[in-house]
């Protein structure tokens, strides 16, 4: 089987917590694979173990074949691993384009602040990403607000531009952190429409959700994480279906 992004036996500890504790899941290459499950199932601690943001204790993580375990976000980006992040507000008075443009993680640090702080590295990367820039925010519906501060658009908005600036590194897999979250009804649609298109021309996903009508419509297999570890994996159906995932959902111990 063509080997993507495989993770067996992850675990990361905070004090006495295991918020992955033994954890395997595989992504595909070319689908959309949803890591739900409950609140404070580990999702979010797997995705920041991904992508540099959390060093694992124990277990392995492999992309493409390459043993990739605790790589640093940047160097993960650059194999072609990117998270989406959050457009943090004290950023708002930068305009749509800025705010992509100051953005490529992997670049000038793992954060926006660090991106600020590299400056004349900055500036030079600027001029090279202005016009991919134009083109992917064109992509994501945005262009006509390139000129507006970032700080005015809506929780849709915000989740295209993080679409944008993912896809500004040029990555295989992007991994996404609830992109449905806050967001109204139309532009969920909107970003459902822009992953299966991305989806088509060869780009592959993670995608951590709660919301589950937007799992259904773009996941193409589901890992249900509970405590730390995978519990079921199947398609959006298959796992809703499983009396253990039922029971996660209502907390009963696994
Ligand atoms: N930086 C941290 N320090 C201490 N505990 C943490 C930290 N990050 C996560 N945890 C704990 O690890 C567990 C898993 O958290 P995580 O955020 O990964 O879950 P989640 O599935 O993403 O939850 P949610 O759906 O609520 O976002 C939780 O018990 C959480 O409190």
């Amino acid at each position: 089987m063509d080997s993507f992004l495989d993770v067996r036996g992850l675990t990361r500890r905070y004090g006495g917590v295991a918020a992955l504790d033994g954890c395997t899941v595989d992504l595909a290459r070319g689908q959309v694979t949803g890591l739900i499950g409950p609140n404070g199932a580990g999702k979010t601690t797997l995705l920041n173990a991904l992508t540099g943001l959390a060093k694992p204790d124990a277990g392995s993580v492999t992309f493409e074949g390459e043993d990739v375990t605790g790589l640093a976000a940047h160097r993960m980006a650059a194999k072609g691993v990117v998270r989406s992040f959050q457009i943090v507000r004290e950023l708002g008075s930068l305009t749509v384009f800025e705010t992509l443009l100051i953005a490529p993680p992997h670049q000038a640090g793992e954060t926006l602040v660090g991106a600020l702080l590299a400056r004349p590295k900055w500036w030079a990367q600027e001029r090279a990403n202005a016009a991919e820039a134009r083109r992917l925010l064109e992509r994501v519906g945005l262009l006509k607000l390139a000129d507006q501060p970032s700080g005015m658009l809506s929780g849709g908005q915000k989740k295209l531009l993080e679409v944008a600036r993912a896809l500004l590194m040029q990555p295989k897999l992007i991994l996404l952190d609830e992109p449905g979250a806050g967001v109204s009804p139309p532009l969920r649609e909107e970003i459902i429409r822009l992953v299966r298109e991305l989806k088509a021309e060869g780009l592959s996903f993670g995608i951590v959700e709660h919301d589950m009508h937007l799992v259904e419509e773009v996941c193409d297999r589901v890992h249900v994480l509970a405590q730390g570890r995978a519990l079921v994996s199947g398609t959006f159906a298959e796992a809703t279906s499983d009396p253990r995932v039922v029971d996660a959902y209502l907390g009963v111990a696994a």
